[in-house]
C-alpha cells in the first residue's frame, strides 16, 4: 500500500517518507465511527506546497475522484498537521470529527472536503481558494485596504466566527493570511480553530506559544492559558482586532519582534497593538476594547459584529471617515465603576433577579453597600441604565444605576471564588466563576485548565476570596507548590518582579506561592530540616493560606529577606 501511494506522487516530493504504518492508522480511522468523509491518500497528488505555517504546511493538491462512467479532477488544498503520537491518532480524528459536524451550515467558513493520513501526518482536505486577505493586501499599495472593504471582510468573518463560538469552537489563530477570499469576493476563515482542536494533542514542540496561535495577534491569556488563561471567546476578540488594525494600516502588529519580544510587551507589560487614529469613533472604541488585558473587559464578537454592521447599513460609501492620521490612539474605555461598558453588557438584569452592590474591581468587599441584597422588581422603559430595586426594609423601591449591581444567582456572582466540593486533581480545587446562569449552570476558571470549567452551581461551594495586596501566610501543612511557577518562555520567570503580570484569577494565588518559595529557602533550607523523602502530598491553595492580622501584616520579620524587600521596598515606610 505505502508503495502504490508513493508512486502516485510526484518525485518532486522526495521530502515525504511514507510510513509502514499508514495502514494502521487507517484502521484507526476507519474504526472512529466518523462522519467527516474519509479520502484515501492514493486519490490525491500533491502539486506544490502554499505556504509553511505553525501548525503545519498547506499543499496545492488535486483530488481524483472516480465513478463508474467519469473521472472528475478538483484542486484542493491540504493542510498537512505537524506529526502527533500514534496514541493521540484517535483523540485528533475524534476531535475533528466533532469540529466537521458542527461546520456543516456555517457560512463564511472554509469548505471542509474530509481527512486523510499521508506520511503518517493527520490531512485537512479543503476547497482551494484563489487566494487570501493578507495576499491581497501585499498586492495593494501601502498594503492596507480601504475601510469600506475593512467593515465589509470584518461582518463577514465576524459571523462565522460568531457562528463557531456558538456552537463552543474558539478560533484563535485569526490573521489576514487565514482569511481566504472567494468567487464573490467575501471573506472566508480558512482557519476554523486548528490550535483549539490541538488543545491537549502532544506536539513534537512543546512551544505554547507556536501550539495556540500566531505570535503576533496572541491574547495575553493566550500565552500559557492553563497559568495565565483561561482562554475564553474574547481571546478570538483580540486576534480579531489584530487582524481589522492589520488591514486597515498595512502593518503586522509588533511587526518584527521575536516571539519572546512580543510576549514580553503583551504579556508582562500590559502594552496593546497601536489603533491608528481618525477612525469612526465606533470602530476605535470596540478596537480599543479588543485590546483589554483582562480578557472579561473585552467585546465578544456579538458587539464587534453589531458595531461593524451598524456603520455599514448605510452603505460603503456613507461610512465617514476622514482616512488614517499617522498618530495613534491608546487608552481604556470604563466608566466610573472600573468597569467597561462590555463588561457590564455580558449580563443584563430581569425582573426578579436577585442583586446586591457590586464590588469595584480587584476588591474583596464592596465599598458600598447601598444594596446588600433585593429583588429586581421594575425595568423602567425611559432609561434603560436604572433598575427599581426592592430593599427588605425600605418602603419604596430605589432606583438604582445598573452599572452598580451585580446579579446573585442561588448565592453566587460572577468574580466569587468558588470550592468544588468533589476535587479534581488536574487543576486547582479552587477558582473564579466566570458566569452563572439563571438556571444554576456555570464557568469556572481554574488554574491548571486552559479552558473554563462548565458545570453546575451546586458542585461548589464559596470559598474565601483573597485580593491583590492582601497579607497572607502559607499553612504549616502545605511542602510545595501544587503548579509550577508560570515560566518565561527560556527560562523561569524572576517571581516577584512580575507578580502583577498574571492574570486576575492566579495573581493572589501567586503572591502565596512567591512567599511560600521564599519561606522554603528562608526557613526550611536555612534550618537544614530534614525532611523524609517519602511521597509528600501538597498542594498550595486558597485554603493553605491564613490571612495575616493587621499586625502581623504590617510587621515583615516573619518574612525572609527577599519578600520583605518586595512588600517594602527601600524608603517605604515599615
Ligand atoms: N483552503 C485554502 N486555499 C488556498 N490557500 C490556502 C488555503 N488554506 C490556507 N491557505 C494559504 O496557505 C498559506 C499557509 O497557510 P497556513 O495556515 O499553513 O500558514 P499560516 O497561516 O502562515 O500559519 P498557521 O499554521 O499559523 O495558520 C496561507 O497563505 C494561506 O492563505
Amino acid at each position: 500500500m505505502a508503495g502504490k501511494v508513493v508512486n502516485a506522487l510526484s518525485a518532486s516530493f522526495s521530502e515525504y517518507e511514507f510510513l509502514d504504518d499508514a495502514d494502521e492508522l487507517r484502521s484507526v480511522v476507519a474504526t472512529s465511527n466518523q462522519k467527516v468523509p474519509w479520502i484515501d491518500p492514493s486519490t490525491l497528488k500533491l502539486r506544490h506546497r502554499i505556504g509553511r505555517g505553525s501548525f503545519g504546511d498547506v499543499w496545492l493538491a488535486t483530488y481524483h475522484r472516480s465513478t463508474q462512467d467519469y473521472d472528475q479532477y478538483f484542486e484542493v488544498a491540504i493542510k498537512m498537521l505537524h506529526p502527533v503520537k500514534q496514541d493521540d491518532m484517535k483523540t485528533l480524528l475524534d476531535k475533528f470529527d466533532d469540529l466537521y459536524s458542527k461546520c456543516q451550515g456555517v457560512n463564511n467558513i472554509c469548505s471542509l472536503q474530509g481527512v486523510s493520513i499521508i506520511s503518517g501526518k493527520f490531512c485537512i482536505i479543503m476547497k482551494f481558494y484563489e487566494g487570501s486577505i493578507g495576499d491581497k493586501m501585499t498586492r495593494l499599495k501601502g498594503g492596507k485596504l480601504p475601510l469600506p472593504y475593512v467593515l465589509r471582510y470584518g461582518i463577514n468573518l465576524a459571523q462565522a466566527v460568531l457562528k463557531l463560538h456558538s456552537k463552543g469552537i474558539l478560533v484563535l489563530n485569526l490573521k489576514p493570511f487565514n482569511f481566504l477570499l472567494d468567487e464573490t469576493d467575501q471573506a472566508v476563515l480558512g482557519d476554523i480553530g486548528i490550535p483549539y482542536l490541538l488543545l491537549g494533542i502532544r506536539l513534537p514542540s512543546s512551544d505554547m506559544a507556536h501550539r495556540l496561535g500566531t505570535p503576533n495577534y496572541m491574547a495575553p491569556e493566550q500565552w500559557q492559558p492553563e497559568i495565565r488563561g483561561p482562554i475564553s471567546f474574547e481571546t478570538d476578540s483580540w486576534g480579531f482586532a489584530c487582524s481589522i488594525v492589520e488591514m486597515l494600516t498595512g502593518i503586522t502588529p509588533w511587526n518584527g519582534k521575536s516571539a519572546d519580544e512580543i510576549y514580553d510587551l503583551v504579556v508582562r507589560k500590559h502594552e496593546k497593538p497601536l489603533i491608528p487614529s481618525g477612525l469612526p469613533p465606533q470602530v476605535e472604541k470596540v478596537l480599543l476594547g479588543c485590546f483589554e488585558y483582562d480578557f472579561r473587559s473585552r467585546p465578544l464578537m456579538k458587539d464587534i459584529l453589531h458595531m461593524f454592521s451598524s456603520l455599514e447599513i448605510g452603505g460603503e460609501d456613507n461610512v465617514q471617515w476622514t482616512g488614517l492620521e499617522s498618530t495613534t490612539v491608546s487608552g481604556r474605555i470604563s466608566n466610573s465603576t472600573g468597569y467597561t461598558e462590555w463588561f457590564l453588557s455580558k449580563d443584563c438584569l430581569q425582573v426578579g433577579d436577585i442583586v446586591r452592590s457590586r464590588k469595584t474591581p480587584n476588591s474583596c468587599k464592596p465599598e458600598n453597600m447601598d444594596v446588600p441584597e433585593g429583588a429586581v422588581v421594575g425595568l423602567p422603559f425611559t432609561d434603560r441604565d436604572f433598575v427599581l430595586v426592592r430593599v427588605h426594609g425600605i418602603h419604596d423601591p430605589l432606583r438604582v444605576h445598573v452599572s452598580t449591581l451585580e446579579r446573585v444567582t442561588l448565592g453566587l456572582a460572577a468574580g466569587d471564588w468558588v470550592r468544588l466540593k468533589e476535587e479534581d486533581k488536574r487543576h486547582s480545587p479552587v477558582g473564579i466563576l466566570h458566569s452563572i446562569d439563571r438556571d444554576g449552570s456555570v464557568d469556572v476558571g481554574f488554574i491548571g485548565l486552559e479552558t473554563l470549567w462548565k458545570g453546575n452551581s451546586s458542585q461548589f461551594q464559596m470559598a474565601e476570596s483573597y485580593c491583590v495586596g492582601q497579607f497572607v501566610r502559607l499553612k504549616s501543612n502545605v511542602l510545595s507548590p501544587r503548579f509550577d511557577w508560570p515560566r518565561k518562555r527560556g527560562g523561569v520567570v524572576k517571581k516577584y518582579q512580575h507578580l502583577e503580570d498574571f492574570h486576575w484569577a492566579v495573581r493572589p494565588l501567586l503572591v502565596a506561592l512567591g512567599l511560600f518559595t521564599a519561606m522554603k529557602v528562608g526557613l526550611f533550607v536555612g534550618k537544614k530540616i530534614g525532611r523524609s523523602k517519602g511521597k509528600r502530598h501538597s498542594s498550595l491553595i486558597p485554603n493553605d493560606i491564613q490571612y495575616m492580622d493587621g499586625q502581623a501584616a504590617g510587621n515583615p520579620a516573619w518574612l525572609p529577606p527577599t519578600v520583605a524587600n518586595i512588600l517594602f521596598p527601600e524608603g517605604a515606610a515599615r
